[in-house]
């Protein structure tokens, strides 16, 4: 058997041109979404990362604003730029690219935030309302694997889900998107601690393999027919490695590439939170 494609990267773009239409909506009410960036320092995978972001507006409509900081700035002038940023009625949304460099301190820029302007999901307001069932924007991730799931069809409905590594971004918030009622799974979240890792995955229908550990997951702990989502980033001689061992493709039923799996559908959500602020500011 081989795994069937989650295919982030086709998904990213169905997403895209459907952002487009409810941008060109907007629009017609003289709303223009616009994202923020805030770059510090001049790391060039960070600095990558916002130029796709950029390239990503473009492309559905929504207005840039391009904040860069030399690595040498003050926590005070990170702040300044937050601030900035705040007022600044033409900025719908932004994101702070983290890491900030050495030096910074991050925790009091995201309290400074604007939490109605928070494009990640991570600002402490928005990870409380989605503890609590409030709207708000959702983490860019988490919310960009339900949404692949959902596109492929695979069943979240009463899954028995297990994910690896409980870092802010992924695995520490999956878990309150996951179990609402709207997607009603039953999740174990499984980390460096977890004494035996092999019995949770062996009883997965889903895995979301976040730890950032290369290859952390191999296919004889995968149930056969399983959905197997490689979250995880590590880098060797330039190149991806991901979580999941590639023998997985063997025992899944579904697997995401890395890259073109969930990389491209986070990008794909942040600039759903934009349209999704923008739309709820206007009463839609
Ligand atoms: N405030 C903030 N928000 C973020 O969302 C954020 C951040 N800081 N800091 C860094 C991480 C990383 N991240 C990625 C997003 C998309 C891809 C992506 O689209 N990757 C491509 C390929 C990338 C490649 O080939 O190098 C893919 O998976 O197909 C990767 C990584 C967002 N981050």
């Amino acid at each position: 058997m081989t795994a069937q494609i989650l295919d982030g990267k086709a998904t990213a773009a169905a997403i895209k041109s459907e952002l487009s239409v409810r941008v060109a909506a907007l629009k017609e009410r003289g709303i223009v979404p616009g994202l923020g960036t805030v770059l510090v320092g001049d790391d060039p995978g960070s600095r990558w990362y916002v130029n796709g972001k950029h390239k990503d507006c473009a492309e559905v409509g929504i207005a840039s604003i391009q904040r860069e900081l030399p690595a040498t700035a003050s926590q005070q002038d990170v702040e300044d730029v937050v601030r900035e940023l705040n007022a600044d009625p033409a900025c719908t949304g932004y994101i702070v690219q983290l890491p900030l460099p050495k030096g910074l301190d991050q925790n009091p820029v995201l309290e400074l935030m604007d939490p109605d302007k928070d494009a990640d999901g991570l600002h402490p307001t928005s990870l409380g309302r989605l503890a609590l069932g409030i709207q708000g924007p959702l983490p860019c991730t988490p919310l960009g694997i339900v949404e692949l799931l959902r596109r492929h069809g695979v069943e979240i409905n009463g899954a028995e889900v297990v994910v690896l590594g409980r870092g802010v971004t992924v695995g520490r918030s999956i878990g309150l998107l996951l179990t609402r009622k709207s997607e009603n799974a039953t999740v174990t979240l499984c980390h460096t601690g977890t004494r035996d890792l092999a019995y949770h995955l062996r009883k997965a229908d889903i895995v979301i393999a976040a730890a950032g550990v290369p290859h952390l997951v191999k296919p004889e702990d995968v149930k056969p027919g399983a959905a197997v989502l490689d979250v995880g980033v590590s880098r060797s001689e330039g190149k991806i490695v991901g979580d999941v061992h590639p023998g997985v493709a063997e025992v899944a039923g579904w697997i995401s590439p890395n890259p073109g799996g969930v990389g491209p559908m986070t990008r794909a959500m942040l600039l759903n939170n934009i349209v999704e602020a923008a739309e709820r500011r206007a009463g839609i």
